[in-house]
């Protein structure tokens, strides 16, 4: 039987690519943006948290994923404070626990958030501040992690990587880069990753999304990334014949043999064009042909989703049951960047007891 929304709430989900500053209330951007002085954009009318939520919504459906990033003007703008930064920190956590999320990965890109004087290091602890707050008033149904994101049209990469590694036991469990990807090839910050892969830290970088396989490519077999973010235009190196058969090119076989996560974030792409419907998403072909697929939300204020939302789109596109979801749940935990025996007892304790319950419920 097709779960219900409230049972896709209530299944445990596992979310490894959510930004910090893609998942802000809006109440909480007019809050700060009057305590710091941010200009917000005019959104045609009076200033709302609704009117706002959806002026983000429609600055960021534009087809292209340079337009869909300058809206990150307006969130990364009022996140330049310690508290500031708690505060969003702790109600990105509140929202993941309430929506039934129970591992999430949550990246962000210190540079952008010393602007008013605040230290790498000071942005960090100010994060690490409002995920222990949040988790702790959770009873610990949450287990929160940071990623640390460099931005790949800057030349900041090998610093934020040498932060992330020196936060590896005070919460931070992997590193990033993100921003513009046309002409920002992930190469160009090879010496980061290089030093990452010397000190044995774990790393993901966005490839694949408004860009194709070269860059996919250079992610995997130049900079040796352990999972790929989005890396929706795998899709480029299949073929589908007209007798149903499908043939894997040489990097599409090498991402599926070496079982390499896709964190895919289906309502993103519709934004941006990487993809133009949720049931045209690739997720779908690529789940049937088992790729380590797992689902995610990107930036939940954007796209005005949520993990619920996005596996109650795709259970309405595809069919899907709790078993599916409960694949999708299982491919992410087993490539969270998180130890072994952690990511094992998530699986065996909680997310599969839990699935199996659901099921009972829905027989
Ligand atoms: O989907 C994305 N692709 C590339 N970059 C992105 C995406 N979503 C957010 N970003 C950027 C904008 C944020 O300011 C930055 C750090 O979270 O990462
Ligand atoms: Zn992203």
């Amino acid at each position: 039987m097709t779960p219900t929304r409230e049972q896709v709430r209530r299944a445990p989900k596992v979310l490894l690519h959510d930004h910090l500053d893609g998942g802000l209330r809006p109440q909480t951007i007019i809050d700060l943006a009057a305590d710091n002085g941010h200009q917000l954009p005019d959104v045609g009318g009076e200033l709302t948290a609704e009117s706002l939520g959806r002026w983000f919504a429609e600055a960021a459906d534009s087809g292209s994923l340079e337009r869909y990033l300058e809206t990150f003007d307006h969130t990364v703008g009022v996140m330049q404070t310690g508290p500031a930064i708690t505060r969003v920190a702790r109600e990105c956590v509140e929202d993941l626990a309430a929506d039934g999320v129970v591992y999430a990965e949550i990246r962000y890109a210190p540079e952008q958030h010393v602007e008013t004087g605040l230290t790498l290091d000071e942005v960090v602890a100010a994060v690490q501040e409002g995920f222990d707050q949040a988790v702790v008033a959770s009873g610990n149904r949450i287990v929160v992690r940071q990623l640390l994101t460099a931005m790949r049209h800057q030349a900041r990469s090998m610093e934020i990587a040498e932060l992330a590694v020196a936060w590896r036991d005070r919460g931070v469990a992997g590193f990033d880069i993100a921003g513009a990807e046309a002409g920002y090839p992930p190469t160009r910050h090879l010496d980061a990753f290089e030093y990452l892969q010397r000190e044995n830290f774990h790393f993901t970088i966005h490839a694949g999304e408004a860009f194709g396989l070269p860059s996919i490519w250079q992610a995997i077999q130049w900079c040796g990334a352990d999972r790929l973010g989005h890396g929706v235009r795998i899709i480029d190196d299949i073929t589908v014949h007209d007798d149903g058969s499908v043939e894997l090119g040489l990097l599409a076989a090498y991402v599926r043999d070496k079982r390499i996560p896709l964190e895919m974030c289906p309502w993103s792409n519709i934004q941006t064009g990487a993809a133009a419907s949720i049931a045209e998403h690739p997720i779908g072909l690529l789940k049937r042909l088992r790729f380590r697929v797992t689902v995610n939300t990107d930036n939940r204020l954007m796209s005005q989703t949520s993990m619920t939302h996005e596996m109650t789109s795709l259970v309405e596109a595809f069919g899907y049951g709790l078993s599916d979801l409960e694949w999708f749940t299982i491919n992410a935990m087993k490539s969270a960047f998180l130890p072994f025996d952690e990511r094992f007892a998530l699986i065996s304790d909680v997310i599969k007891p839990a699935y199996a319950a659901l099921r009972g419920e829905v027989a």
